[in-house]
């Protein structure tokens, strides 16, 4: 659910995560504590390699780190069963990945129905909401297109508006426009923009680009394991 502007959506408290490979341990993330709260959207820009896709995982529950704490809208996900961890990764977070990750048998419009199937709202209900999304990116005309027969930058429309379906309280997006040519990733990325800001949900958006960082409320990098404000 949206949460009223000002209301912290995520936080991170003294987060580490190091990978292991052979007798090397990698320490990516060292300390990261960070806030972001409703109607806030925060670019994370920094060089490759720095821990933006941890960094990402982490926040969205799709990996858990080795020590500190991660709240979801209050709720300290480390604390949570499984399925809670489960439903409130479904409900409370939309995740746009570079790639769009649509699953190519189904339709546009199926692809945007399926979390909000798997959160039990009712199909009609998630047809209803999966068509107005699709039409809010001027996908009315591709609603039953399967992801194959998308353009590029069609197909990362239909992840946006997935990743939108259940009304979450937080959008993390890795790249959400990486794998377009510059000018549709211009486009598309204020579409993602304009869409965040109306929904008035908290958005960490990584991006190697200047320009669109700018487009942002605030910049932050990720330096030595540690987050820093630009
Ligand atoms: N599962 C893993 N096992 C071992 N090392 C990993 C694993 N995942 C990531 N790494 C390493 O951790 C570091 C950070 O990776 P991560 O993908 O978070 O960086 P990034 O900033 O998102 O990079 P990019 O901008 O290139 O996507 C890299 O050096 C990477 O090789």
């Amino acid at each position: 659910m949206v949460k009223a502007a000002g209301e912290v959506v995520l936080r991170l408290r003294d987060v580490a995560r190091s990978y292991v490979s052979g007798d090397e341990t990698l320490h990516v993330l060292r300390d990261i504590s960070f806030s972001l709260c409703a109607g806030e959207i925060v670019a994370l820009v920094a060089p490759s390699g720095t821990g933006k896709s941890t960094l990402l995982h982490i926040a969205g529950l799709l990996d858990r780190p080795d020590s500190g704490t991660v709240e979801i809208s209050g709720r300290d996900s480390g604390r949570l069963a499984d399925n809670d961890r489960t439903a409130v990764r479904c409900s409370e977070i939309g995740f746009v990945y570079q790639f769009h990750h649509l699953l190519g048998e189904f339709t546009a419009r199926e692809n945007v129905m399926l979390p909000q199937m798997i959160a039990k709202k009712s199909q009609r209900a998630a047809r209803a909401r999966a068509d107005r999304l699709l039409g809010l990116f001027g996908l009315d005309h591709r609603l039953d297109h399967l992801p194959g027969k998308l353009s590029g930058g069609e197909q990362q429309r239909v992840a946006i508006a997935r990743a939108l379906a259940n009304e979450p309280s937080l959008l993390l997006a890795d790249e959400p426009t990486g794998n377009l040519d510059v000018k549709t990733a211009d486009i598309v990325f204020d579409e993602l923009l304009r869409a965040v800001r109306s929904s008035g949900l908290g958005a960490l958006i990584a991006t190697h680009n200047d320009d669109l960082a700018a487009r942002m409320d605030r910049v932050v990098t990720l330096r030595d394991g540690t987050l820093a404000e630009l």
